[in-house]
């Protein structure tokens, strides 16, 4: 069986242990021959990597590893780039979170202002990774799950779009965990869903069983009532408080439309006044993950290099991170896996901007992704995915042109934000935190 060259680019991020266990338990199925991290934090990517190389050492040793600052070194000879960046780090989430907030508007990581903020600063960072692929590797395939999935899928759609780049999100995933274990099966794989959408931004339409039998009406039952929360879940990565929340809110994003299963990113659309009430200004969700799971990671992995083994760690294997393994063997096999994933609309909603770039299932096959047809959609779904993928697409294009202009459309038109007033007044203060990360607008 061929072996596989795989580039983990954001070595540094709390998620790599995690992907990497992963990575190890599947040696069957997508079996590797090196592992490589990247990272532009020396640092940072240290400590992972140092406890990372024990781990592959001890459960895989025939995998050749290297973690890396140089580009050349990491992107030469490798079949995939699993990205996972996040430019600015916790340091300025934090800040996207906090500033709108100040102006009473909801401070989150990929939604709203600060999702907008976030998005300015990865398009340069992630054009950066493909660039290095290109010329060092360039018949790799990038798998990019760093965030806003959206803004970089729409900056990779106009300024590479032959670039062998797939984006992915795993929030669905995670969400289709929850629906299995309400309907008693096994696996995600037992279902068969239709969705359609912008990246947090999608509603199931349908789902059903591998025998064909419709699924909707016993799970719309179970989430007009509980939202997506599954009493004694089995899923041990949404347990802080937040995404009990999250989960629970589901109920009245259901309320909004009973023909469809919202994704959990709605409640920032519909519900912004509700978001920014719960909201502590604080201490947000960077201040969650930073004492939290940031916290955690990096102790643990203090911890295997000075105990220089990983027994008795306290790091999971990422279980929902297999939709990544999927993904690589659907290319590098040819498999045809029906997977969600963020591609050029092309028509595939009928009644929808074909230029746009939507999330919807995909036969995903040597060659890349062939989206199915969702046909046309509602007229409530369409407006608010019109008016969101305007700000994605004003977004990339204040990014090229540098247009403090469209930054300012982009701001107002996103259903977060009240006023151009309001918009003008935190995108200044944006701008102002942002200097070292965006292009400079006039
Ligand atoms: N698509 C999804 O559904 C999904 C799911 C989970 C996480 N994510 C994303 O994964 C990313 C990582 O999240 P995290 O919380 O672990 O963050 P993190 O800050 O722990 O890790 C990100 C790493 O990227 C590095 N980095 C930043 N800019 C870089 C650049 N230009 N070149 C190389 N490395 C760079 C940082 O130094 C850091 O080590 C984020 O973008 C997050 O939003 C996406
Ligand atoms: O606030 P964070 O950093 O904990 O999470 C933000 C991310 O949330 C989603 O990813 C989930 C994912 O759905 C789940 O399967 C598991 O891997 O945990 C992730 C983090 O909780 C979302 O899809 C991402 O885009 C966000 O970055
Ligand atoms: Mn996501």
């Amino acid at each position: 069986m061929r072996k596989f060259s795989v580039l983990i680019a954001g070595g540094g991020s709390t998620y790599t242990p995690g992907i990497v266990m992963m990575l190890l338990e599947n040696q069957d199925k997508f079996p590797i021959r090196t592992l490589k991290f990247y990272d532009n934090d020396p640092e940072r990517q240290d400590i992972i990597a140092k406890a990372c190389e024990i781990i592959v050492k001890e459960k895989a040793p025939e995998i050749e590893f290297l973690a890396t600052t140089d580009p050349e070194a990491a992107f030469t000879d490798v079949d995939f780039v699993m990205a996972h960046i996040r430019v600015g780090k916790y340091k300025m989430r934090e800040l996207d979170e906090k500033i709108p907030l100040q102006h009473g508007v909801v401070g989150q990581e990929t939604c709203g202002p600060g999702g907008i903020a976030y998005g300015m600063r990865s398009i340069s960072g992630v054009l950066e990774l493909v660039d290095y692929m290109e010329r060092y590797s360039p018949n790799a395939w990038m798998l990019n799950y760093s965030n806003p999935a959206a803004i970089v899928a729409e900056a990779t759609r106009r300024l590479c779009p032959n670039s062998k780049i797939l984006n992915i999100c795993d929030m669905p995933v995670a969400i289709e965990s929850r629906l299995v274990e309400v309907l008693g099966l096994q696996s995600r794989k037992d279902m068969n869903v239709r969705y359609y959408g912008l990246n947090h931004f999608g509603w199931w339409t349908d789902i059903r069983d591998n025998e064909g039998n419709d699924l909707m009406p016993q799970l719309k039952k179970y989430v007009a009532e509980n939202g997506y929360a599954v009493e004694g879940s089995v899923d041990n990565q949404h347990v802080d408080p937040s995404w009990d929340v999250t989960y629970r809110k589901a109920k009245d994003l259901y309320a909004l439309d009973p023909e469809t299963l919202p994704n959990t990113y709605l409640k920032y659309y519909y519900y912004p006044d509700y978001v920014v009430e719960h909201s502590d200004k604080n201490f947000t969700r960077a201040n969650e993950v930073m004492a939290g799971r940031e916290t955690q990671v990096f102790t643990a992995c203090r911890q295997i290099v000075s105990n220089q083994t990983m027994e008795g760690s306290e790091l999971e294997v990422d279980e929902h991170a297999t939709y990544i393994v999927d993904l690589a063997r659907a290319l590098a096999y040819n498999t045809y896996e029906r997977m969600l994933l963020i591609v050029k609309n092309n028509g595939a909603i009928r009644n929808f901007d074909h230029t746009a770039m939507v999330e919807i299932p995909c036969l995903v096959g040597a060659n890349g992704p062939e989206p199915l047809v969702m046909g046309d959609i509602p007229q409530f779904q369409k407006g608010l995915m019109e008016q969101q993928v305007s700000v994605e697409k004003l977004v990339v294009e204040a990014w090229i042109e540098h247009s403090y202009q469209k930054l300012w459309q982009a701001m107002t038109l996103s259903r977060t934000v009240p006023s151009a007033k309001v918009a003008k007044e935190l995108m200044d203060d944006l701008i102002e935190a942002n200097k070292e990360y965006w292009p400079e607008l006039h």
